[in-house]
């Protein structure tokens, strides 16, 4: 980026602060609100408690603030997932990679959100989170139980830890990319 271009970049910073609106899901015990901590803070507990209904954050990363809905898992709150993922900017769909039981629910569920067409068009970040523990699948493994992601336009999936903040970089960038172009 040329002098010009960070000049500009930084003027525009000065006076427009962009927003994003975000929704968290995945089956019970996924690590959304764990990684809702890791983008805030950093920070990591093996204490976490299961979120009743849902919990809203604000989080703000340089210029970018955003909202973020963490929805619990458990399957009666499930019937609420679309109602906050409609009008969000991007949905982050996190799935327990160690988990291999729970992952055809985790792909139904996933699948079933898909097919709304209240969601059509909001781009969609799949984390395969729980890398740090050996009996989590690779990505490719990850990518064959989930048929149809790469169809979704904007469909992507990364591999994640919030316990070792593997990779919780990575996700904050595309967030703050998402932000610039849902403005
Ligand atoms: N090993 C490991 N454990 C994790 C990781 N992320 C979360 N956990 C653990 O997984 C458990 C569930 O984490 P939560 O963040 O509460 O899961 P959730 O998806 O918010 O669950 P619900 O609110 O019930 O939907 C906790 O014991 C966390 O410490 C990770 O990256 N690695
Ligand atoms: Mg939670």
């Amino acid at each position: 980026m040329g002098l010009w271009d960070s000049l500009l970049n930084w003027l525009r910073s000065l006076f427009f602060k962009q927003e994003m609106e975000l929704s968290l899901i995945g089956l019970q015990n996924a690590g959304k609100t764990s990684l809702v901590n890791a983008i805030a803070t950093g920070g990591y507990s093996e204490d976490m408690i299961p979120t009743v209904g849902f919990n809203m954050r604000k989080v703000t990363k340089g210029n970018v603030t955003i909202k973020l809905w963490d929805l619990g898992g458990q399957r009666r709150f499930r019937t609420m997932w679309e109602r906050y993922c409609r009008g969000v900017s991007a949905i982050l769909y996190v799935v327990d990679a160690a988990d291999r039981d729970s992952i055809p629910v985790s792909r139904s569920e996933l699948h079933d959100l898909l097919t709304r067409p209240s969601l059509n068009g909001i781009p969609l970040l799949v984390l395969g989170n729980k890398i740090d523990k050996s009996e989590a699948l690779s990505m490719q493994a990850l990518v064959d139980q989930l048929p149809g992601l790469h169809q979704r336009q904007g469909g992507l999936l990364h591999m994640i830890s919030c316990k070792d903040s593997v990779n919780i970089d990575v996700v904050i960038d595309w967030l703050i990319k998402h932000s610039k172009t849902a403005q």
